[in-house]
Order: C-alpha cells, then sequence, then structure tokens
C-alpha cells in the first residue's frame, strides 16, 4: 500500500491521533427510525431516546464534511426479515436478549414491526439518508463485522481507519468499534453524534472503554474543524 501523505491530526482522547483521509470512513451506525424516531423500537421498549435528535443533527454536519472531503459513509442498517429468521430462535442468545424480540413477545400486536427488512422500523431517518455514492450495509447482530460485508469493503479501500457516529454508544457501535479493534481497524467515536441505550452512565462507561482500551474518543467539532479544511475533492 502507498504511504498516505493525506494525513490529518484529529484531536481525540487520549491523545490526538493521525488520520489520513484516503484511509479513513465514516461509520453511521443505525440511524433508524427504530432508534432515533419516537414511536420506534427503542421508544416502544421504554428507553429514552430524548438525545436521538442531537444524534441526528450532528451527524449531518460530519457526513457533509466528510463527503466533501472525500471520505466513504458506510451506514449500517440493523434488523431481520420480516419473518424473524435472522434474529435466531431459542437456540440463539439473540433470541432471549434482543430487547426488539421481547417487546414484540410481550406486545404481539407489534410483530413484523419493530427492525423487520422493509417496515418504517428498519428504515434510515428521512434526515440522514444515505446519498448516491454511499455504502448501505445490513447486519443482523450488534456488531457490524459480524457475517457483514464491512471487511471485504474496507480492505478493498484500504480504509484502516473508522470514525463512529450512531446509536447505541454501549451497544451496536461499541461492539463494532472492538471488533474493528481485533481486526486491526483503528476507531475513533465523536461522543456528540452518540447516544446510550440505558442511563447516561452507560455512555460514559461506554467512552471509558473506548477512550482507555479500544480506540479514541473526539468530538464533532474537532471531526468538522480539521476535515472541513480539507480541499473537496473533484
Ligand atoms: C439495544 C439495541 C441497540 N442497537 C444498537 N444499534 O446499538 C438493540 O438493537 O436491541
Amino acid at each position: 500500500m502507498a504511504p498516505a501523505d493525506d494525513t490529518f491530526l484529529l484531536p481525540a482522547r487520549p491523545e490526538p491521533i493521525p488520520l489520513a483521509v484516503s484511509r479513513t470512513a465514516v461509520i453511521v451506525i443505525d440511524m433508524q427510525n427504530a432508534y432515533a424516531s419516537p414511536g420506534g423500537y427503542l421508544d416502544l421498549a421504554g428507553f429514552d431516546i430524548s438525545g436521538a435528535q442531537r444524534v441526528i443533527d450532528n451527524s449531518r454536519g460530519v457526513l457533509e464534511v466528510a463527503r466533501r472531503a472525500g471520505m466513504p459513509v458506510i451506514y449500517f442498517q440493523n434488523g431481520w426479515d420480516p419473518d424473524y429468521v435472522e434474529a435466531g430462535g431459542p437456540g440463539s442468545p439473540n433470541w432471549h436478549k434482543s430487547n426488539a424480540l421481547k417487546t414484540m413477545r410481550a406486545r404481539p400486536e407489534l410483530l413484523g414491526r419493530l427492525l423487520a427488512r422493509g417496515g418504517w422500523d428498519y428504515e434510515i431517518v428521512e434526515a440522514l439518508k444515505p446519498e448516491p455514492g454511499d455504502i448501505v450495509l445490513h447486519k443482523t447482530r450488534y456488531s457490524g463485522f459480524f457475517n457483514s460485508q464491512l471487511d471485504s469493503v474496507l480492505r478493498s479501500r484500504g480504509i484502516r481507519n473508522l470514525v463512529f457516529v450512531g446509536i447505541a454508544t454501549n451497544v451496536c457501535v461499541e461492539s463494532t468499534l472492538r471488533d474493528g479493534f481485533f481486526l486491526e481497524y483503528f476507531g475513533v467515536v465523536l461522543e456528540d453524534a452518540t447516544h446510550q441505550a440505558g442511563p447516561e452512565f452507560v455512555q460514559q462507561a461506554a467512552l471509558y472503554n473506548i477512550e482507555t482500551f479500544f480506540g479514541w474518543v473526539s468530538s464533532v467539532a474537532d471531526f468538522k474543524g480539521v476535515v472541513g479544511q480539507i480541499a473537496p475533492t473533484a
């Protein structure tokens, strides 16, 4: 691989991290109605989604500057086929732990609505719709690396650095960043473009884990500040 001469220094904790534009992608985790809209899965399951609008607003700005600089934007959508075959049955821990599946077992009238491909809950929120050139991948478990094309998509483009936005910090964002760590990807979370599933302390715990053990934590302002200076690609 040729050395990259398009490196910028992103302010981050625990220390600034050098990233090359040509080796960096923005990963948008599960910005679906399920996780970010009133009436979506997390809301119906009783999680506080009041921070989701800030994630939407902040992610928009991040994606704008990333696209202008020529960084790939890779979206994930989380969910299953409408018959929930991909969710696994009682032989899968996912069947026991997924709060979407548990909510539907408790409220059978929701069956077929939560996280089902083809439905509103599964769709990416209107304000963050993918643009031409963006990549959209599907995943059936919390980690974006598990049973998905993500690793091939990244390796075929020479991408080694992943900048994360999306929901939820402590579940799919952290799972994907951790799996990336084991595959030698450098993971950075933009803390104010993420939101947790659960109480505020889990946001802090996830960010602590990431900053201390698995990656780096930066902010939307810092990302826009440095990436916004990069000359637009033709
Ligand atoms: C709780 C949860 C989180 N998903 C995510 N996108 O982080 C779920 O899918 O049940």
